[in-house]
């Protein structure tokens, strides 16, 4: 069978010209994760892995567009300058894809590439692409570290994300495909979602994610001003992890500032009340992979979540000690 992949492309990396590489697409370097093994890597080296599927939005009735979200991505990222104190350079490993819908396949290659990176030290920044990309990112990062450490998932989303998979997987259901998997491994499952709308789940998700014990922030804990609740709560639920898998869906933000996502948010949250919360989170340095998910270019408005998405990487990319 062909692997679900598609080889990384210059093309999408571009924009102006500087004589010093002050520009992050003149410090790219490509990784083709099918022509043997990776080139010998730095400690921690980031590695920007596209998720070009939206499949799993397609099964859970949402708006199709999601797989055109790691080249959008990568448009507005190679534009953006590379300060000095970030690693020089980014590896591209391209992008899992999804022919003829077989999103279970996609799920299996993009899991294993992630346990690879993990393996040989690389620091995975994944792009979506569905927020299906999360069981498959999570059993990656698992599997490459192991049953002894224990691996939490913090989630940005105005949504629980834990939907029956009846009768397949989709974006809707990927943490309880993950708390499920957990329960079968007999391993702890250590989840947190920050941003959690009251408008957007049922009450029957509120009772499952009580029920697995699930660290919720909500929304209306992120009012700049009044954020040291939801700080105090972040930290209390790192504490105890030695590692942890950070997830942002997009559709946590406000619309009016994520206009371009397949579920529109406009009670979302604004970037002053994620950012406390995402620096305190890559400062405790447990993070060991991240994915951004839910980008729909089809639905932005001037590319606009395109680039606070890169912003999100961009700021990963200058996080000090991280790299
Ligand atoms: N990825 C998650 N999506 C949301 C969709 C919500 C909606 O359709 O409005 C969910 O299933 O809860
Ligand atoms: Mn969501
Ligand atoms: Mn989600």
């Amino acid at each position: 069978m062909t692997p679900p992949y598609c080889s990384p492309d210059r093309v999408h990396w571009q924009g102006r010209k500087s004589a010093g590489k002050e520009y992050l697409h003149e410090n790219i370097r490509l990784v083709d994760l099918l022509s043997g093994s990776l080139p010998d890597h730095d400690h921690k080296a980031p590695v920007f892995l596209g998720y070009a599927c939206d499949e799993g939005v397609a099964r859970n009735h949402g708006r199709p567009g999601a797989a055109e979200g790691p080249n959008a991505i990568r448009r507005a990222l190679g534009r953006m300058p590379l300060l000095r104190s970030a690693p020089r350079t980014l590896w591209d490993a391209g992008d899992v894809v999804c022919p003829d819908g077989d999103l279970e396949a996609t799920q299996e290659f993009f899991s294993t590439q992630v346990n690879r990176l993990v393996r040989e030290g690389c620091f995975p920044l994944a792009v979506g692409g569905g927020h299906d990309i999360a069981y498959a990112h999570f059993l990656g990062v698992q599997q490459a570290l192991g049953p002894g450490v224990r691996l939490g998932i913090l989630n940005f989303d105005a949504h629980f994300d834990l939907r029956e998979p009846e009768p397949r997987g989709h974006s809707g259901s990927p943490f309880l495909q993950v708390a499920s998997h957990c329960r079968e491994k007999n391993l702890p499952f250590s989840y947190a979602c920050v941003g959690v709308r009251p408008d957007a789940n049922p009450g029957e998700l509120w009772d499952r994610a009580a029920a697995l014990g699930v660290r919720v922030v909500g929304r209306n804990d992120l009012q700049p001003g009044r954020l040291e609740g939801a700080l105090s709560a972040i930290r209390d639920f790192l504490e105890p992890l030695d590692a942890l898998y950070l997830t942002i869906d997009l559709d946590g933000f406000s619309s009016a500032f994520a206009p371009g996502v397949s579920a529109a948010s406009p009670m979302g949250y604004s970037p002053e009340a994620f950012l406390p919360c995402f620096d305190l989170i890559l400062e405790s340095g447990k993070v060991r992979s991240m994915d951004v998910a839910e980008l729909n270019p089809t639905h932005d408005r001037d590319g606009q979540t395109a680039i606070l998405a890169a912003s999100l990487i961009h700021r990963v990319l200058h996080q000090a000690g991280l790299f």
